[in-house]
């Protein structure tokens, strides 16, 4: 069904294990399909010479940051790969994988592919790969915003250096990480088993994986699905005649003047899609970068299965309907991982916005 070639951004924090996972992907048997880009910062560029399989499909962008100076840099090299592909220049590929900078926010990489007209035929964000160093990945997240917005960030997260970090600091790292990001896999690249099948086989933005995605995300979060039973954990509110609408579960994760924020909002009635995407794109308008992540299933009438939401900051992809609903639970759950915005101002926003509509 899905044509364009899949595009992951691999990315970390600096020194975290992106090149060496990298090398580990590409030795597998389908690392044969796929063709890398290297961002490194520095004049002299040095990453790519410690990736051993590199082929003529890699391409190196040097001294500047994808994220921030080389979008353009990012879209041409794409378009270097396809144009080499389908010349015959550059081996066939199936995948591209992009590694960043250890200081780079994955973000506007996701932007830069939908912003490209050319490019958005071709090419579509497939996922965002973050790896978190187990030894000092705990600190790192506490202290640097990048690491954090990086791992708010992912679908999948690979803890590295496993291998070489006490059980304390390992149980330290998944605890953070699972604060700032409880929707993402969380893998160990030390682990024996082929990591390929977890990273690429179910791809959070293909149609034909979706299903099998948000179940795996939805059983990450067994207080979305037993919320009834939180009592004193959510907070009910009433409208009217004490009509239920919307409830709102808040993680927290506290993070000094720039907190990066996970909660879910849950509402039993059938959301006014209209509505709802008037108040999303209206959020993201108004937010921007501070809009990390949004997922989400909804319950909108007149559909036999529900909406999945899935944006990656202003990275919207057009909501996708799933024929049946993973579970009984036939309520909308969309899950938040905000940067400084009020979880308790986005509830009332979105309440308010769907009661006026109602009226
Ligand atoms: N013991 C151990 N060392 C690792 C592991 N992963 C990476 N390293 C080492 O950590 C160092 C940094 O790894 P890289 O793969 O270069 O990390 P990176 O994220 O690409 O680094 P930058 O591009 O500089 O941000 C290297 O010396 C690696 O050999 C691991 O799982 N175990």
């Amino acid at each position: 069904m899905e044509e364009r070639i899949p595009v992951t951004v691999l990315t970390g924090f600096l020194g975290s294990g992106k090149t060496t996972l990298l090398q580990r992907l590409l030795n597998c048997e389908e690392g044969a399909g796929v063709a890398v880009m290297i961002n490194e910062l520095g004049e002299v560029a040095l990453d790519h010479l410690f990736v051993q399989k590199l082929t003529e499909s890699t391409i190196v962008l040097k001294n500047g940051c994808i994220c921030c100076t080389m979008r353009e840099d990012l879209q041409t090299g794409l378009r270097e790969l396809i144009d080499g592909c389908s010349r015959g220049i550059i081996a066939p590929f199936n995948r591209v994988v992009v590694e960043t900078t250890g200081l780079a926010d994955p973000t506007p990489i996701a932007q830069t592919l939908d912003g490209d007209l050319m490019l958005r035929r071709q090419v579509r964000l497939a996922n965002i790969i973050t790896t978190i160093d187990a030894v000092f990945g705990a600190e790192q997240l506490d202290t640097h915003e990048e690491s954090m917005r990086q791992a708010a960030i992912a679908d999948r997260l690979v803890l590295t250096k496993t291998d070489i970090a006490t059980p304390e600091q390992i149980a330290l790292a998944r605890d953070k990480i699972h604060k700032v990001n409880p929707m993402a896999m969380v893998l160990d690249s030390n682990s024996p088993e082929s990591l390929w099948p977890m990273l690429f086989d179910i791809d959070p933005f293909n149609p034909d994986t979706k299903s099998a995605e948000v179940q795996a995300w939805l059983s990450r979060l067994p207080h979305i699905k037993a919320a009834d039973a939180m009592h004193g954990e959510h907070h009910h509110h009433h409208h009217g005649e004490g009509e239920e609408h919307v409830h709102h579960y808040h993680e927290g994760y506290h993070h000094d003047e720039n907190e990066i924020q996970t909660f879910s909002i849950r509402t039993e009635k059938p959301l006014n899609w209209t509505a709802f995407a008037i108040w999303l794109s209206a959020l993201v308008h108004r937010y921007g970068k501070q809009i990390l992540r949004i997922k989400g299933l909804l319950n909108v009438p007149g559909a036999l299965g529900p909406v999945v939401l899935n944006t990656v900051q202003s990275h919207i992809t057009p909501p996708m309907h799933l024929d049946e609903w993973p579970d009984e639970d036939h309520s909308s759950r969309i899950v938040f991982i905000v940067q400084g915005i009020s979880p308790k101002m986005m509830q009332t926003s979105l309440e308010h916005f769907l009661s006026i509509l109602e009226d």
